[in-house]
C-alpha cells in the first residue's frame, strides 16, 4: 500500500529488545524510548507480520538492542515465516552468532547483517565497549559456513574509527563477504550527544567509486552501490538530512512496546497496536482487524522525514 508521498510499504523492521551486550558510543536505539525493555512475544510479532503481509510487506528485519539475546529468537523467526513474509533478515553485533547461527538457519532466517566497526582490538573495544572482535569474526565465519546469503557487514564511519574503513573493506574481500554497508553516524539515541564524531562519507565514496567496476542505485532508499574488482559490493548509507534516502523509504517499525513507528526520527508519527496484541478478551479475528486499522492509520501518517536538502553540521558533544 502506497502512502501520501507515493512510497510503498514493503518492509517491517522489528525491535526485539532494547537490551544489548555492547555499548557502542553512537547507538541510535532504533529511535525508541528505552524505558520499555520487554519485547513482544513470538505470537504477537507473528500477528503483526501476518497483517503487514496483507498491506504489501515482503521483508522483515529483526533488530534491537541485540536480537540474539532473545532466547526465543528461533520461535520468533518461525512465527514470521508462517505469516508469508518472503525475506527474513537480522541485524546483529555478531557476538553470540557463532553459537546460534545454525539454529537460526534451521528456524528459517534468510540472511544476516553483522556490525563490524573496527579490525584492531583496541579500536573495536573503544567503539563497542567490549573486547569482542575475535568472537564477532568467529560469528561472521560461522554465518558463512551455515550458508547465509547474502552476508552483509555494517561499518559506521566516525572520526573515532575512520582509519579502520580500509581494513574492513580488505577483510570483507578476503573472506568473501557479499556486501559492506558504510553507514554515517545519526543524531538519534546516543548519536545525539556524540554527533561531533560525525565524519562525512564523500572522500571515501569518491575513492571507492574510482576503483569500482560497476555502480548502481538500489531501489531501497536510492542507496548508491559500487562493485569492486573483487566482487565485493559496497553500499553507501547516508540517511541523515537526505531527502533522496527518505523518498525511497519503504518501511514501518514495530517497537518493543507494540507501536507502529513510521520513522526512525519521529516520536509523533506512531500508532499503538498494543491493545490489539495484549487484550485477552479479543478473538483472533478482532485482533487482526484492529491491527489492520493500525496499519491503515500508520500508512496515512507516514511521511519522509527529510524533505529538503539540509547542511549537516556536527554538534558539540
Ligand atoms: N534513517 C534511517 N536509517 C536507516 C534506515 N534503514 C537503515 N538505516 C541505517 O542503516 C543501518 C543499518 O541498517 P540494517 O539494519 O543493516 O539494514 P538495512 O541496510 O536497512 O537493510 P538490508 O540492506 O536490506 O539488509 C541502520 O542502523 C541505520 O543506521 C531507515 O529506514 N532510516
Ligand atoms: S549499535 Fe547495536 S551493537 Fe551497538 S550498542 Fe546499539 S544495539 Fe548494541
Ligand atoms: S523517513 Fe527517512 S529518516 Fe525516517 S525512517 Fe524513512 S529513511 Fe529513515
Amino acid at each position: 500500500m502506497i502512502d501520501r508521498y507515493g512510497r510503498p510499504l514493503e518492509d517491517l523492521r522489528v525491535t526485539l529488545t532494547h537490551v544489548c551486550n555492547f555499548s557502542c558510543f553512537f547507538c541510535h536505539m532504533e529511535g525508541e524510548d528505552t524505558e520499555s525493555m520487554q519485547g513482544l512475544s513470538p505470537h504477537q510479532i507473528g500477528l503483526v507480520s501476518r497483517v503487514a503481509v496483507e498491506f504489501g510487506v515482503k521483508s522483515v528485519k529483526l533488530t534491537g538492542g541485540e536480537p540474539t539475546l532473545r532466547r526465543d529468537l528461533p520461535e520468533i523467526i518461525r512465527e514470521i515465516r508462517t505469516s508469508g513474509v518472503r525475506d527474513i533478515s537480522m541485524t546483529t553485533n555478531g557476538f553470540l552468532l557463532a553459537n546460534i547461527a545454525g539454529k537460526l538457519k534451521d528456524a528459517g532466517l534468510d540472511r544476516i547483517n553483522i556490525s563490524l566497526h573496527a579490525l584492531t582490538r583496541e579500536k573495536f573495544k573503544d567503539v563497542t565497549g567490549v573486547d569482542g572482535m575475535d568472537r564477532v569474526i568467529a560469528g561472521i565465519r560461522e554465518a558463512k559456513n551455515q550458508g547465509f546469503k547474502p552476508i552483509k557487514l555494517n561499518f559506521v564511519l566516525t572520526k573515532r574509527n575512520s582509519e579502520e574503513a580500509k581494513r574492513v573493506i580488505e577483510f570483507s574481500e578476503e573472506i568473501g563477504i557479499d556486501e559492506l554497508h558504510l553507514i554515517e553516524l545519526h543524531p538519534v539515541g546516543l548519536g545525539r550527544s556524540t554527533f561531533s564524531f560525525h565524519q562525512g562519507m564523500e572522500e571515501l565514496e569518491k575513492e571507492i567509486a574510482k576503483i569500482a567496476v560497476k555502480s548502481e542505485i538500489r531501489e531501497k532508499h536510492f542507496r548508491p552501490r559500487y562493485t569492486l574488482p573483487s566482487g565485493l559490493v559496497v553500499e553507501i548509507v547516508k540517511p541523515y538530512a537526505n531527502p533522496i534516502f527518505c523518498a525511497g523509504c519503504n518501511r514501518v517499525r514495530l517497537t518493543v512496546d507494540g507501536k507502529l513507528k513510521t520513522c526512525l526520527y519521529r516520536d509523533d508519527k506512531v500508532i499503538d497496536v498494543m491493545y490489539a496484541l495484549s487484550n485477552k478478551d479479543l478473538t483472533l479475528e478482532e485482533r487482526l482487524e484492529l491491527i489492520r486499522h493500525g496499519f491503515e492509520a500508520a500508512i496515512s501518517i507516514r511521511e519522509p522525514n527529510f524533505k529538503y536538502m539540509m547542511k549537516i553540521e556536527a554538534q558539540q558533544a
